[in-house]
């Protein structure tokens, strides 16, 4: 469902990421980690179509992703890490901005709202303008938003900051069951139990490479017995003075 290809970008004189391989399957949660800064965003960006490689390929459900596939984003969703949701609409408007977007029919843009509005018990502020919500409910807002169409592919920048504890629960619940039902989740996250909790594979890199790709099994395989996924990552993006094994390409 998702394939890069020695995906690479520099900006200017940084190479922000380097020479990526990855592939994630059809009803695959991937957790894709990395300290501030490592590249995260920029390969997710570089995965939607939003940003032009330097270099490398990426096709998504089989087809190639350029920045002008509007048919093949189309299929996709992304929740940003900051959701930029023009504030003189109010979260009704918002959502019926992105229904027309995915041509969505009425009744079942009635039904998805319906149900994910009350999953984040967002009912009551939808009539709200968005410029009034704070951070949590815009969060909720872009995710429903993105959630809404059913898009065989979501990509999801560090969806769970700002979310409370419930809306954190209910928003796993509901990606874990995505998944089940065929569907495909790349997300990022600092929340590292998020990804022991939900991700069947989980993607380390650090400074724009992939340092670590497996199942969490796999990942604690490498590093030996008793480490955590946190003493994983550490002493791979730290330098701390824990032997883990690095990912090497096949
Ligand atoms: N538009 C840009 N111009 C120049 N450098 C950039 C640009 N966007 C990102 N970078 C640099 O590329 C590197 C990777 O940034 P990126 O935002 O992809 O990291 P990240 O892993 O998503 O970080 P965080 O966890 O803090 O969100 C950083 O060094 C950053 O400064």
């Amino acid at each position: 469902m998702i394939t890069a290809s020695n995906l690479t970008k520099k900006y200017g004189e940084k190479t922000a990421v380097k020479n990526i391989n990855l592939s994630v399957k059809k009803g695959e949660l991937f957790a894709y980690l990395g300290p501030n800064g490592s590249g995260k965003s920029t390969t997710i960006k570089m995965l939607m179509g939003l940003l032009e490689p330097s270099d490398g390929s990426v096709e998504i459900l089989g087809e190639p992703m350029h920045l002008n596939n509007t048919e093949l984003k189309r299929k996709i969703s992304f929740v940003p890490d900051t959701p930029d949701i023009i504030g003189k609409l109010t979260g009704n408007e918002y959502l019926n901005f992105v229904a027309s977007i995915y041509k969505m029919d009425k009744e079942t843009y009635k039904n998805k709202r319906e149900e994910l509005v009350n999953m984040f018990e967002l009912g009551n502020d939808l009539g709200v303008l968005v410029e009034e919500y704070s951070h949590g409910m815009r969060q909720k807002l872009a995710v429903i938003g993105a959630l809404m169409h059913s898009p065989e592919v979501i990509f999801l920048d560090e969806p769970n900051v700002g979310l409370d504890p419930k809306s954190n629960r209910e928003l796993k619940n509901y990606l874990t069951d995505y998944v089940r039902q065929g569907n495909t989740v790349f997300l990022t996250t600092h929340t590292l139990s998020l990804a022991e909790e939900i991700a069947d594979r989980i993607c380390i890199i650090y400074q724009g490479e992939i340092k670590a790709l497996g199942t969490l099994a796999e990942l604690r395989e490498q590093a030996g017995v008793g480490r955590t996924l946190e003493d994983i990552f550490l002493a791979l993006t730290d330098g701390e003075d824990v032997h883990v094994q690095e990912h090497t390409e096949s």
